[in-house]
Parts: structure tokens; C-alpha cells; sequence
């Protein structure tokens, strides 16, 4: 290792994978499905990183980043670099197949667990780690790719997720914490970073965003060693320790303590200039400086991001310019969104546009502002233009919250409310329900398009949707379900249904962003106040009613989850925001109701996935996100039922929040978890109705009435029959019909058994 490494002015800490038309997507997914060959799939990944490779550096990055392409997952692809996959994959001898298999699992074996990571809404496969993993280093990967970009005459720079995050994320089976593994791993990182040098890698970025969390003394410890260790090695890279989400916070001058070359840090997310200037031992290292927000959308403002790289400047050997994150969390380019309207558009900046903003800035920092004149004046501009426009304000929204009356967002006592919605419904003991989605078909999915496309018109969409709720109707008849549901065939996605009919929200086109292997969302683009401008589900759900006299719920997303899946805007407190959002939807509840729906589900599955990050954060963030759902959820007489849906997540850390909110049914993923979170809730004094999920829906398998049964003996032991509801984990939208139709016919029948 030379003793002043040659340094860089301009990068991203990671880039998109999936393509910017969902090529990976569909490549991935036509493998699946036997249609295309490895060979295929593998050129057509080959291309995407090609095509990427170019554009960064044709765009102006002096250091571009190398390996954060996946099949599926980072974290996935490190423990295939670790050799750490489960021994129950260890049987497949294709590769491939036995990626997809630890991602997604077969017939034969269970996939690794799916989370969320950090406070973004991509979801990671988690490491399983017990004392027996036999770690082997499998560089082929990392190292095939920065071999491609060598010959592209690419300024490469592998990127690989550290130790720590590695561990601290992973699961450990049996008795063992992954972190008593530690010293057995850091051998092979040893290793890698001498392989890597000898394939001719001047830096690597080793990835650590665990370090904005809150750590114990003795992890902050070992990130001194670990790191310091790895400089020790006689050839290597320079090394980049990156930190995003948030500030290190003490684990700064942990790293500082170390011989590492350089440091990325998160300048949107909390780290301040100041941070820095208190380390002296940040003097002698690079800084990257993540000053362009990697997860938002929002057009930088470039006199800022300068003001924060040239302070830097002054307290660190050198600077480069950077985004926050990965751009893994933005779409690709605001190229593929020509309907934007030009105001609306001028105030954005999305993958693309992110690398311009980050050459532009490191232009104006190394060889000063004038050759970038234009560029910061249009920026400037711009923002000026967002500031001032009036669609940012709605004085009617902001007048009826000021008017909303201290206790609006209370309800009668949870037992008054029982006995009369128990009077008005008259439900069985152990209620079946189902939380909301029936498959997406993609008949269902066609129907969309060729509506886009103009191939057919809104009478005709609207008679398809409709014959789809029929449908629907009819099986749960069958089936003999208590409470129906109608099956949200006309919402292309949970969030981006009610965004594209509220004021305050812009839907992009083409804005994919991965949110877990090859499924996708659209964030829509929260840019003003938000309001209703007219009701957005009564006329399908009173539709759906028509049809029965069984009690149909009708079906909302909460405020927390809409903004959670949302890019919101940066001018105003969330907390603000959520709250225009809960009045939109208790507005909605007004009028399902109004309508003669007796139920409505309010879901709020990224509850907990908003927790900040660090302890000191999240008593705030928990008063704001209850408030805004209390605030969604109180409108309605007390003989309105009011559900609630939660999954994807631990609850631990949000139980007390869940029995705040105050809903009279809660719905909750447990299946998984073998019904702990009912325990967890009793310990709250959590006395309402809840649905524990009787079986899981992630998997294809079929649940047989026994396992439904003993899943529900389960919950009788902590959980009293007059209060338990009988539904599955989810919603069934990614589900095949056929498999939905047995499953559903086996938790009625197990409810049955048990009545
Ligand atoms: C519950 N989850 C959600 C999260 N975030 C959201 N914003 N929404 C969620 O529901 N986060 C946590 C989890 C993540 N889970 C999932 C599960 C499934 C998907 C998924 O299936 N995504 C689809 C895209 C869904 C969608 O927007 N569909 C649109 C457009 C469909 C489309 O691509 N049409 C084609 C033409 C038709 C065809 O050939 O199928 C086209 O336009 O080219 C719609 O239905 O209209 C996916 O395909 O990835 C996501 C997150
Ligand atoms: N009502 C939604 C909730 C998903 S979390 C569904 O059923 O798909
Ligand atoms: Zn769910």
C-alpha cells in the first residue's frame, strides 16, 4: 500500500441493478420460468453493468463502484462471497440455481428470511450464522466484474459490505451470536483485500452502514480493531470505510483512530461538517462526502452541498464528492418521465441526474465555481421556484387541522365500541378474514396497460375490475368466510393507488425502484400539501357489498405507510406531512361508512420500518406516526370497526406503538415467528382484537388443517377466542389462485374445528 494513495473527486457509493426498463427484472423472472437460459440472463446482466459502467464514466466519475450488481441481494451475494451460505442449500451444484434457492427457496428447502434494511423499504435476505459455518472466501464474482471494468477502462472501485454489517445483520442459528464469529471472518476480508490489489483495485469501499446505529462499547470496539487490522495487510487497496443512513456518530472517531485511508459519510442523514473538524484524525484521510441525497428525489441545492464540501476541505487532506447511498433506493433517470409537467420536473433530480450533481459540485470544488456557473444558477433557480409555488400550500388543509379540536383523534373506550360493533355484526367466535389482496393476475395487469395505453377505455377497465370483484365475492361466499374482502384488483400497488388521487402527489411512469429481488414499486413523488379531492375506494367497495350480505371491509393504506413508501418532501417536519395524509384518509373513512360499510382497514405495514435508526429518535417519531393514524382512524361512528395490518418486520421495538393505535382489530404477521408477538402484546396490556397470521404467505406451500389448527391453539393460549380473528399473514396478491383457494379452505376449516 503507497503511503498517499491516489485519491478520487467524484462518486456514487453504488448503482441500480435492476435496469432502466426492468431488463433484470425480466431476464431474472423468464430464467425462472425456464424460458430464457443462464447464458442469456448472464448477458443480459453483462449488458446492464456495460451500459452503466459508460455512462458513469462518460458522466465525469474519477472512481466508480464495482460489485453492488445482484442477481437478487447485496447481503446475499456477501455471503456467497463468505461461503456462508445455509448447508441446506449446499446439496445444488448449479450456482445459480442454488443462489435462487437460498433467495427465494424450492420444493425442497425453506429461502433465507427477508428484512428490511435499515429504515428503507428494500428488503435484504439475512445471513443465517451459527458456530459451524465453515467460512470460505469466493471472490469469483467481485472480482469477474472488476476485471469487466478494467477492460472498459473503468476507474474502478470494488464495493463490499464489512464485517460488522455483516454480522450484525445476520441471524444466528441455534445459541450462537454471528458476532462471536467475527475473528474467524476477518481472514478472509484479509485475504480479499490482496486478491483485489493484485487484480489492480487502488481503493475499496467496505460498506458499514451498521455504524449509524446505536452500538455497544464493545462493537464500537471492534470496529477500531477490525479496521485497524486491515490496514495491517502488506498488500491492499486504499480503504474506504462507508457510512449512510445517518451519522456514525462515536464510531467516527473509532475509524479515525485507524489507518484507513478514507471514510464516505452521510451529509443528508445527519453527519455535520462539525462532526468532522472535532476528529484531527481525519485530517490525513479522504472524506467522501455524501452531500447529494442517494434516497430522495429532490434536485440538490448546489450552494449547500458546496458550502459543506469546501468546509470539509479545510479539515481533511482531501474531499471527494458523493452521493449519501447508493443510488440502489432512486430511479434511474428523469429521461424516461417526458409527461412530467416543466416546473414540476426542473425541481427533481433522479440516478442520472444525481451523477451530473456530483461531477458538477466536484468541478466546483477542485477547480472552482466559474466553469460550473450555469449549472449552479439553474439549480438555484429551481429550488427557488419549488419554494415559492402555490401548489406547495393548501390553506384549506392547513386550516382544518389548526381547527381540529384536541380530542379529535379519540375514540369511545375499546369495550363500548366492542359490544355495539359486535351488536351491528353479529360475527362468529374466531372470525375468518383475509387482509385485503387477491391475486394480481396478469390478466388484472394487462387490463392495466392496455388502459394506459389507450387499447381500452375507462368503462371497459372499470367492467373487468368489476368482474374481478365478482369473482372474488363469489370464492369467499364459497369458501365460507366471515369477513370479505374485495380483493384490490383495480390498485397497481397499495400506495401508488391512493397517491395518484390525492392533491400534493406526483406518480412517476417509469420510477422503478427494487424493493426486494425482482418485484418493484413506483414511490410516488409527495411534493405539496396533501388533500382528497374526492372519495378513492367507496364506489369498488360499495360495489363489493352489493354483491353479499356478508360484511365487506373496506380497505385503506395509513398515512405512515403512504409516506413511508412515498418520497416526501424535505421542506416541511414528516410529522406535518403525516397528518394531512391522515385527514385525507379519515375523510375516506367518513364516506366508506357513509356508504354502509361497517368495517374499514386501515394498514399500516411500515410502522415500524419509519423507527429511526438510533434510540434518542424514535419516543418522537412514535408520538407523530400514532397521532396521524389515531387521526385517520376517528372519524367513524364507534360502531365502525376499524382493523389494522401489520407485517414485514419485527414488532419488538413497536408493540406499545400498536397498542396505541387504538384499532379494534389488528391483524399482524406471526405465522413465521410461531405467534410470539401475541406474548409481546399481552405484555403491553394490548386487550383488543387481534389476527395473529395462521400461515405464511410468502411461501407457495399449501398450510394442512392441522398446522392452521395447532397455529391457532398457539394463539388460544395467549389470546382469549372472543377476541382472536382467524387471517392469514398478508395480503394474497403475489399468490397463484390456486393455491390461495386450498390454503383459504383450510383455515375456515381449521376455524371450524375449533368453534
Ligand atoms: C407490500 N409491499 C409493498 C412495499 N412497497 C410498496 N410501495 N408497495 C407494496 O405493496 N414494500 C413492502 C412490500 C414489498 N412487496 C412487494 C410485493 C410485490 C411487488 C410487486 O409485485 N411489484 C410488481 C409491480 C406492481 C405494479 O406496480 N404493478 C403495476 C404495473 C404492472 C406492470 O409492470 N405492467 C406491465 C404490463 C403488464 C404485465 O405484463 O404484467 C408494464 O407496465 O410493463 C400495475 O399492476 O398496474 C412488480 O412487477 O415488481 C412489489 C413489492
Ligand atoms: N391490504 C394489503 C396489505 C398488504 S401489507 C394486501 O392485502 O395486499
Ligand atoms: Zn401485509
Amino acid at each position: 500500500m503507497a503511503d498517499t494513495p491516489n485519491t478520487f473527486t467524484a462518486t456514487v457509493l453504488g448503482f441500480p441493478r435492476i435496469g432502466p426498463n426492468r431488463e433484470l427484472k425480466r431476464a431474472i423472472e423468464g430464467y425462472w420460468a425456464g424460458r430464457i437460459d443462464p447464458v442469456a440472463l448472464q448477458n443480459t446482466a453483462r449488458d446492464l453493468r456495460i451500459a452503466q459502467l459508460t455512462a458513469a464514466k462518460t458522466a465525469g466519475l474519477d472512481s466508480v463502484p464495482v460489485g453492488t450488481f445482484s442477481y437478487y441481494d447485496q447481503m446475499l451475494d456477501t455471503a456467497v462471497l463468505l461461503g456462508a451460505l445455509p448447508d441446506r442449500v449446499a446439496g445444488i451444484i448449479d450456482e445459480l440455481q442454488r443462489y435462487f434457492a437460498a433467495a427465494r427457496g424450492n420444493a425442497e428447502v425453506e429461502p433465507l428470511e427477508m428484512t428490511k434494511w435499515f429504515d428503507t423499504n428494500y428488503h435484504y435476505l439475512v445471513p443465517e450464522i451459527s458456530a459451524q459455518t465453515a467460512f470460505r472466501l469466493d471472490e469469483t464474482k467481485l472480482v469477474a466484474e472488476l476485471r469487466e471494468a478494467a477492460e472498459l477502462g473503468i476507474p474502478a472501485r470494488p464495493v463490499v459490505i464489512g464485517p460488522i454489517t455483516f454480522l450484525k445483520l445476520a441471524k444466528g442459528t441455534g445459541d450462537s451470536d454471528p458476532m462471536a464469529r467475527l475473528d474467524d471472518l476477518l481472514p478472509l476480508y484479509e485475504q480479499l483485500l490482496t486478491v483485489l490489489a493484485r487484480v489492480g483495485a487502488e481503493w475499496v469501499q467496505i460498506d458499514e452502514p451498521v455504524l449509524v446505529t446505536d452500538l455497544s462499547e464493545s462493537d464500537l470496539a471492534s470496529v477500531r480493531s477490525v479496521y485497524q487490522r486491515f490496514t495491517a495487510v502488506a498488500e491492499r487497496p486504499a480503504i474506504l470505510v462507508a457510512t449512510y443512513f445517518g451519522s456514525p456518530g462515536p464510531a467516527l472517531a473509532e475509524l479515525a483512530a485507524t489507518d484507513v485511508e478514507g471514510v464516505a459519510l452521510d451529509f443528508v442523514a445527519g453527519t455535520t461538517v462539525d462532526d468532522v473538524a472535532a476528529l484531527p484524525a481525519l485530517t490525513g484521510k479522504l472524506v467522501v462526502a455524501g452531500v447529494v441525497d442517494g434516497r430522495n428525489i429532490w434536485r440538490t441545492d448546489l450552494d449547500q452541498a458546496l458550502a459543506t464540501a469546501s468546509t470539509l476541505l479545510g479539515s481533511s487532506r482531501s474531499v471527494a464528492v458523493a452521493t449519501s447511498c447508493s443510488l440502489l433506493h432512486v430511479p434511474y433517470t428523469l429521461d424516461a418521465e417526458p409527461d412530467i409537467e416543466p416546473a414540476l420536473r426542473s425541481w427533481l433530480a433522479f440516478g442520472a441526474e444525481k451523477i451530473t450533481e456530483v461531477t458538477t459540485l466536484a468541478t466546483a470544488l477542485h477547480t472552482g465555481t466559474d466553469a460550473v456557473a450555469t449549472d449552479i444558477a439553474a439549480a438555484r433557480a429551481a429550488r427557488q421556484a419549488r419554494h415559492n409555488d402555490s401548489r406547495l400550500r393548501n390553506g384549506t388543509v392547513r386550516a382544518r387541522l389548526e381547527a381540529l379540536a384536541p380530542g379529535a383523534d379519540r375514540r369511545a373506550p375499546a369495550d363500548e365500541r366492542r359490544s355495539l360493533q359486535q351488536a351491528g355484526l353479529g360475527l362468529p367466535t374466531l372470525p375468518t378474514t383475509t387482509i385485503g389482496s387477491y391475486p394480481q393476475t396478469t390478466q388484472i395487469r394487462v387490463a392495466r396497460a392496455e388502459l394506459r395505453k389507450g387499447a381500452i377505455d375507462r368503462a371497459e377497465y372499470q367492467r373487468r375490475m368489476r368482474a374481478e370483484i365478482a369473482d372474488v365475492i363469489e370464492l369467499q361466499e364459497g369458501l365460507g368466510l366471515d369477513v370479505l374482502v374485495h380483493g384490490e384488483p383495480e390498485r397497481n400497488d397499495m400506495v401508488q393507488y391512493f397517491a395518484e388521487q390525492l392533491d400534493g402527489f406526483l406518480a412517476t411512469q417509469h420510477g422503478w425502484v427494487q424493493s426486494y429481488g425482482t418485484r418493484c414499486v413506483r414511490p410516488p413523488i409527495l411534493f405539496g400539501d396533501v388533500a382528497r379531492p374526492h372519495p378513492m375506494t367507496v364506489d369498488w367497495i360499495s360495489y363489493a357489498q352489493s354483491l353479499t350480505d356478508k360484511p365487506v371491509k373496506g380497505m385503506l393504506t395509513g398515512p405512515v405507510t403512504i409516506l413511508a413508501w412515498s418520497f416526501v418532501r424535505d421542506d416541511q417536519p414528516l410529522g406535518d406531512t403525516a397528518r394531512q395524509v391522515g385527514l385525507a384518509i379519515r375523510d375516506e373513512t367518513v364516506d366508506l361508512q357513509r356508504a354502509g360499510i361497517r368495517i374499514i382497514q386501515v394498514d399500516e405495514p411500515a410502522l415500524r420500518e419509519l423507527l429511526p435508526l438510533r434510540d434518542a429518535d424514535k419516543p418522537a417519531y412514535l408520538e407523530w406516526s400514532v397521532g396521524a393514524f389515531r387521526l385517520a382512524t376517528s372519524g367513524v361512528s364507534d360502531s365502525t370497526q376499524i382493523h389494522t395490518h401489520l407485517c414485514y418486520s419485527e414488532f419488538g421495538e413497536v408493540i406499545g406503538a400498536i397498542a396505541g393505535l387504538d384499532a379494534d382489530v389488528t391483524s399482524i404477521e406471526a405465522a413465521r415467528s410461531h405467534m410470539e408477538v401475541l406474548d409481546d402484546l399481552n405484555a403491553v396490556g394490548f386487550h383488543l382484537g387481534v389476527g395473529p397470521g395462521v400461515y405464511d404467505i410468502h411461501s407457495p406451500r399449501v398450510p394442512s388443517v392441522d398446522e392452521i389448527v395447532a397455529s391457532l391453539r398457539a394463539a388460544l393460549a395467549a389470546v382469549p377466542a372472543d377476541r382472536l380473528w382467524v387471517n392469514p399473514d398478508c395480503g394474497l396478491k403475489t399468490r397463484a389462485t390456486d393455491e390461495v383457494i386450498e390454503s383459504l379452505r383450510n383455515m375456515v376449516e381449521a376455524a371450524a374445528a375449533l368453534r
